[in-house]
């Protein structure tokens, strides 16, 4: 299960985080933390509930403002652009959330074709049933084109949910929780998918979870948040090559002997 190599570009960073700080009264949850997603990188962030995850999540999409720092997104300083531009950026990403958030009144077709229809003005018939073709076919549901949600599995609409995400063609993916509430073998296909995204479509991910086997499968690092800053980064091993009392707890709940 450990992680193939992927075609990373080290040299470009398609989010560069510097010394971000966010505190919430006097709550100070993100205490200057510096973070670089390395352009075809799938970059797992873990760290305890209420660490700030989620947070970091809205400051990188520009829906929450940093008290201090910079946040540099695909070449944009998030923290400075235009509400229009801030739309534009937003489009080049695609989040992946814990409830997939499909529209249960509208078949799987409606629900792919839906993103496009409304974001890319001009498109043809011809061109919108191609790109729904084609990210079923990349999540392996080409059958349930006709289906509505409820008929579908937790793992299917996982999967539809990543494929409404995809037909945008996004650079960048944000999964919160893709393993969350899916049995081990769903989670392992899961997890395979989302390797199988970064490679077709060349994504760069940033893959929020607590599960271990997800983190180890999919990352090519893992950032660990504690105390407010990434305290650890680096491979799996790396990570967890400590006997620091913040980090061993999260291993050994996750792969106790
Ligand atoms: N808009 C807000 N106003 C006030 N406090 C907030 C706001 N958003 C987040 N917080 C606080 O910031 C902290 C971090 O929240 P966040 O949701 O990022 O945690 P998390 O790491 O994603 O947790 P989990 O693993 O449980 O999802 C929490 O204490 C939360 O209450």
């Amino acid at each position: 299960m450990e992680k193939q190599k992927a075609n990373i570009d080290r040299t470009n960073a398609v989010v560069k985080l510097r010394g971000v700080e966010k505190s919430f009264a006097d709550y100070d949850v993100l205490r200057g933390i510096d973070l670089d997603l390395f352009q075809g990188e799938n970059l797992v962030v873990l760290g305890r509930s209420g660490t700030g995850k989620s947070v970091l999540i809205k400051l990188i999409s520009g829906l929450l403002s940093p008290d201090a720092g910079t946040i540099e997104v695909l070449g944009k300083e998030v923290t400075t652009i235009s509400e229009k531009e801030l739309e534009e950026l937003r489009i080049r990403i695609g989040f992946s959330f814990q409830n997939s958030a499909l529209y249960d009144s509208m078949t799987v077709r409606k629900n792919l074709e839906f993103p496009l229809v409304r974001n890319r003005k001009g498109i043809t018939r011809a061109e919108i049933d191609k790109k729904v073709a084609e990210v079923l076919e990349a999540v392996s549901l080409s059958q349930t084109i006709n289906q509505m949600p409820s008929e579908l599995s937790g793992g299917q609409r996982k999967r539809i949910g990543i494929a409404r995400t995809l037909i945008l063609n996004p650079e960048i993916m944000m999964y919160d929780e893709p393993t969350a509430g899916l049995d081990p073998i769903t989670c392992i296909e899961i997890n395979e998918l989302i390797n199988e995204v970064q490679q077709r479509y060349n994504t760069s991910s940033i893959i929020i979870t607590h599960d271990l086997t997800c983190a180890k499968m999919t990352g090519d690092r893992v950032a660990m948040l504690l105390d407010g800053q990434f305290q650890r980064v680096g491979t799996f091993d790396e990570v967890f090559n400590t006997t620091d009392p913040r980090v061993t707890p999260f291993y050994d709940y996750n792969f106790i002997q």
